[in-house]
């Protein structure tokens, strides 16, 4: 089996009597998008900073490895596996977007010739060729933050920290972030994202872990996640209304919504539930005309489980969603 891309185990950070980490455990599969959610303050940009190698974990952190090495024995083996585009940006805005290019090539100690082509390269398929000789100042803040992760991608990294990419940006650029995003994914790069946007993680994100006073207070994917917290429910619709009736009699526990002939039942969308509620319809013969698995959204769970009242860890059962029709 391969190595994880980041796999850190009890990874802990204070600053003086401040517990920023007080002992996450982090897993994130090669060729994956993993999000690290958390209010301001939670320690997003700590994980970041410490898995990148530019700040020290805590002595009493467990093993942390990334790209398949150690990084407490071979921060250099680190460094040449990642790229890191944080919050504030590596582009230097008094040179254009092609030096800035050219820049990063030299770091990486390509050759002239080998640097101009991946700078153009680059600079071509985040669309930044008309731009390429103008002061990087003037660019857009979508267009700056296209540039950043262009440099980062100068070194070929197979795994990218994204410290919050899209904070500050408008939802065109954003939605263009996120597609560069997913097609750094396609390529088999590996993805770690801080991230504020609920939606964002949502869209991108395989695996999420929302963290809270220095834990992770819940880890799984965005549906896994919402199933964590109340509010979820199965609607079923119905065309007949003597059908309607009869699974209104057939069923407890249902909101009834006569004109649009469904119901309503509380749900946490699992298997096991989604199976109790048609092995009940089936023994009173009834074929409801739609079966919809409703959830509470990423906002509803980040709340819960980031509000006043701790909540404990827990990881979401693997349950497949479902949104079909019934047949
Ligand atoms: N060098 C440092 N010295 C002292 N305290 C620090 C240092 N770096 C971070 N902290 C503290 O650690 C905590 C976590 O900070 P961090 O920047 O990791 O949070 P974050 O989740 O990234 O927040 P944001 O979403 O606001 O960027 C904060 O209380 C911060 O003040």
């Amino acid at each position: 089996m391969t190595d994880p891309a980041i796999a850190a185990n009890g990874l802990r950070k204070s600053y003086g009597d401040k517990v920023v980490l007080d002992g996450i455990d982090l897993v994130v599969p090669e060729g994956t998008i993993f999000s690290l959610l958390g209010p301001n303050g939670a320690g997003k940009t700590t994980a970041v900073n410490i898995l990148s190698t530019l700040v020290s974990p805590d002595p009493a952190s467990g093993a942390i490895r990334v790209g398949g090495h150690d990084l407490g024995a071979d921060p250099q083996a680190v460094r040449a596996a990642i790229g890191v585009t944080g919050q504030f940006s590596a582009v230097d805005g008094l040179i254009t977007g092609e030096e800035n290019m050219l820049l990063m090539a030299d770091l990486h100690h390509l050759p002239k010739k080998e640097g101009r082509r991946t700078a153009a390269e680059l600079l071509d398929r985040f669309d930044l060729t008309e731009a390429a000789r103008k002061p990087a100042s003037t660019y857009s803040g979508g267009m700056k933050r296209r540039l950043d992760i262009a440099m980062t991608l100068v070194g070929s990294p197979r795994i990218i920290f994204l410290d919050e990419p899209t904070t500050g940006l408008d939802p065109r650029s954003r939605h263009n972030m996120w597609q560069i995003i997913r097609e750094l994914v396609t390529d088999g790069v590996t993805v770690f994202l801080t991230t504020q946007y609920l939606e964002e993680a949502d869209q991108l994100a395989d695996r999420i872990a929302v963290l809270n006073n220095g834990r992770i207070a819940a880890e799984g994917s965005a549906e896994e996640l919402k199933r964590l917290i109340p509010g979820g429910h199965v609607r079923l619709r119905f065309t007949d209304p003597h059908t309607y009736r009869s699974a209104a009699a057939a069923l407890h526990d249902t909101a009834r919504d006569d004109e649009a002939l469904a119901l309503q039942i509380p749900s946490d969308g699992s298997q096991r539930e989604l199976r109790s509620i048609l092995d009940r319809l089936d023994t009173a013969g009834i074929e409801a005309d739609e079966l919809t698995v409703h959830t509470p959204d990423l906002d509803d769970v980040f709340f819960a489980l980031t509000g006043s009242t701790a909540v404990p860890s827990q990881t979401a059962d693997q349950v497949h969603q479902t949104k079909e029709n019934v047949r």
